[in-house]
């Protein structure tokens, strides 16, 4: 056991933990505590410019402190705040984003709100189960930090009849694979079939489970699983589809590129603001459509005060870009992933738009044709790390004056922002959504115009 302290939390940082100062001036970072909140500690580990110590006892608890309501807040890595109460929550995101753009880009930012989720709980239509050969095979989210499972019973956050899809899974098909010998993966040996199950449903009950297995060749094994699969369809009342995914590779990406439907459409299908989107087991799609559906809507009004024609880059299947479709005059939409940008051409059609077409390339090799596309609005959604350095040098190329940002990482956005005001651009608006209610992430929307052409 380490030096007992006492010390006053002054803030919480973006990953989750409470933020302090030490004795000795150091900064110390301790799971669980909240802003103003005077906590006795024991120090764990000294770092040359931090330390990282351990609650013992709250002194002077937060008044937005609560009780997290799922019993396996702190075993499972998966949410950060469920101990802060909502209004907290927003709070500490909206300072996260304002602290990024200031301190990484230095922007300065005024007033900044955090757009509350419709929904608190209940909300995520996806979660990926590790599956593992340990204990003779087990399902469950990583432990916080680790890549031991915790068993869990369930998860507030997820939308009921996904969790359902979860519990049903571990209690119905489990056993019989294990009956049946089916191997589970070692990460280890990197031996095993199944690796993980991701079940993806849609807010009117859809669902869509697949199974990432190491080989599409492992006939029997195949053969067991989907049977075992098979009879839980039998007892869901719901549009459901079975996917095989194929992902032989070592380390932490949870899938291939290989994908065959075992039964089913293959798709799940979701209405965002009156268009029918459809997407495959495989895709990106925004895991809190009650949220994102708002953030699409205020994107698009911002495109809409510019209008014409816009491109947009990693356009996924297309959720924003049917919408942008009715605030711009033509939109040119980029998108790496394959099976994704099939969906986004289909989708486009299914919903009677004619004005967009679609690139399957990465955006960075798709410079050329974006300057070239001549836009007034250049709209991007990259993944967490941001935009390559050569997508933000065409977006000053281009003849855009907009550019309009959303991002779901505040410090590469503020990194790309810290860019482009570089190069002749100023930030015009910023405000967060908070698509991901009891958790740190936060997904913010920013616009930037052109204030000089180099
Ligand atoms: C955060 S998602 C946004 C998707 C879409 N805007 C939506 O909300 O549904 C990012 C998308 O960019 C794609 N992507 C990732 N890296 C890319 C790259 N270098 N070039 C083009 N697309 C990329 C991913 O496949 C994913 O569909």
């Amino acid at each position: 056991m380490g030096k007992e302290i006492t010390l006053t939390v002054r803030d919480v940082n973006s990953r989750g933990q409470g933020v302090a100062v030490g004795e000795d001036g150091k900064v110390v970072f301790l799971d669980g505590g909240l802003p103003s909140e005077v906590v006795r500690v024991s120090l764990e580990t000294d770092k040359k410019n931090y330390s990282t110590a351990k609650i013992l006892d709250i002194e002077v608890p937060s008044e937005h402190r609560i009780t997290p309501r799922c019993p396996w807040y702190g075993l499972c890595g998966g949410c950060q705040l469920q101990h802060g109460s909502y209004d907290l929550q927003l709070e500490i995101k909206a300072k996260s984003v304002r602290d990024a753009m200031e301190r990484i880009g230095r922007m300065r930012v005024d007033r900044l709100v955090c757009h509350p989720s419709p929904m608190q709980w209940g909300y995520r239509n996806k979660a990926s189960f590790p599956v593992r050969s340990e204990n003779g095979g087990e399902i469950g989210f990583f432990r916080s930090g680790s890549h031991k499972l915790a068993p869990i019973d369930g998860c507030p956050v997820l939308m009921p009849h996904v969790e359902k899809l979860y519990v049903d899974f571990r209690d119905t098909v489990m056993p019989e694979l294990k009956r049946n010998g089916v191997p589970f993966y070692d990460e280890r040996r990197h031996k095993g079939l199944l690796r993980h199950m991701v079940f993806r449903g849609n807010r009117e009950g859809s669902l869509l489970a697949l199974a990432v297995v190491t080989s599409l060749r492992d006939c029997r094994g195949k053969e067991l699983l989907e049977r075992s699969l098979a009879r839980l369809k039998e007892t869901t009342q719901t549009s459901f589809s079975g996917v095989w995914n194929e992902n032989s590779s070592r380390g932490n990406r949870i899938l291939g590129e290989r994908s065959s439907t075992i039964w089913g459409d293959g798709v799940i299908t979701e209405k965002i603001s009156n268009y029918d989107l459809s997407y495959d087991g495989t895709a990106f799609f925004q895991v809190n459509p009650f949220q994102a559906e708002r953030l699409f809507l205020r994107a698009s009004s911002i495109v809409a005060e510019r209008g014409g024609a816009v491109v947009e880059l990693y356009a996924g299947v297309g959720a924003l870009t049917v919408i942008l479709a009715k605030a711009a005059k033509t939109v040119l939409a980029v998108e790496e992933w394959a099976p994704a940008i099939e969906r986004l051409l289909e989708n486009v059609s299914r919903n009677g738009l004619d004005n967009v077409k679609g690139i399957c390339n990465r955006a960075e090799d798709t410079v050329r044709t974006m300057v070239e596309a001549k836009p007034d609005v250049i709209v991007v959604d990259p993944p967490r790390g941001g935009c390559a350095s050569e997508v933000l040098d065409a977006v000053t190329e281009s003849s855009a004056d907009m550019l309009v940002y959303v991002s779901c990482n505040p410090s590469t956005l503020a990194r790309d922002g810290a860019k482009l005001v570089s190069d002749g651009w100023e930030l015009a608006t910023l405000e967060c959504f908070d698509l991901f209610p009891q958790t740190v992430h936060v997904e913010t929307l920013a616009s930037f115009k052109r204030t000089a052409r180099g």
